[in-house]
């Protein structure tokens, strides 16, 4: 049987399929370039290193292939404002919100919700493997987008990133090995998420982002992805130099997920 990510993509195309029949490219198109203003993504988490913090994109997910169902209580407009309050003094950089239906549960409507309700920049997190879906990304209000360079290929990667840079949005390309790190360092954007977890077997270590990182050149900003549950985890990866955390599930299992976030990060 063919892995996760393999079958994740292949219901990517048919979903692209199907929603272009409903809307065409050059309406979606249309409707992504009519929005005009993006958050600046980048510059929120460059501010936040600047101030000497850490630099969080917190995330929205309902659920995963690998967990299940993690958090019942789901209503991303009041987590997305929790992650934007945090605890006063520490809270959230910027948002990312699953919008996948068939494997996390997700929707374009949660980021819609989760964006309306704060003034933090949004990620779409999702797998983008066609031009189709920058446009979508941009039209729902996305800020960001994903590129994960273990299900695209160097034309593919390049292509989907200047369509995302040519709408002002900004751009985070996950890598899980050094092949793909290195490839990924062809693209322009700064933004290198390093994923602690193998997305075909779903096995999580840190070590991943400690084993890569010397080979990371300075201008580019780092940000961990994954596996981020304890204070130890944090000072880690702060006392490597990484400052930037994308993180989940730390957050979707507590109560009130920005105070988590306050107490993961104070
Ligand atoms: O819930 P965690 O372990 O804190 O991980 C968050 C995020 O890194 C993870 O959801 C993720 C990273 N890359 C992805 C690509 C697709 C879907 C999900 C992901």
């Amino acid at each position: 049987m063919s892995d996760i990510l393999n079958q994740i993509v292949a219901v990517k195309r048919e979903e692209i399929a199907a929603a272009r029949k409903k809307k065409p490219l050059e309406a979606m198109r249309f409707d992504a370039e009519s929005r005009v203003l993006t958050r600046d993504f980048e510059g929120a988490l460059r501010a936040k290193i600047a101030a000497g913090q850490a630099a969080v994109i917190a995330e929205i997910k309902k659920a995963s292939p690998s967990k299940g169902v993690i958090r019942e209580d789901f209503i991303p407009a009041d987590i997305a404002q929790s992650y934007a309050e945090g605890n006063g003094q520490v809270r959230a950089a910027c948002l990312s919100v699953l919008t996948d239906r068939q494997f996390f549960q997700g929707s374009a409507d949660y980021l819609k919700q989760a964006r309306a309700s704060c003034d933090l920049p949004v990620l779409r997190k999702d797998f983008m493997v066609d031009p189709y879906q920058v446009y979508e990304a941009r039209a729902m209000g996305a800020d960001c987008i994903l590129l994960i360079a273990g299900c695209l290929d160097d034309a593919q990667m390049a292509d989907l990133e200047a369509i995302a840079m040519g709408m002002n949005m900004a751009v985070l390309v996950e890598v899980h090995d050094r092949d793909e790190l290195h490839r990924a360092l062809r693209l322009k954007t700064p933004l290198l998420g390093i994923n602690n977890r193998n997305l075909r077997t779903f096995d999580v270590t840190l070590q991943t982002t400690l084993d890569m990182l010397s080979e990371v050149p300075d201008d580019r900003m780092l940000v961990t992805e994954s596996g981020i549950l304890g204070r130890e985890d944090v000072q880690t990866m702060r006392e490597a130099g990484v400052h930037a955390f994308l993180v989940g599930e730390a957050f979707m299992r507590a109560p009130e997920p920005g105070l988590a976030l306050a107490e993961l990060f104070a």
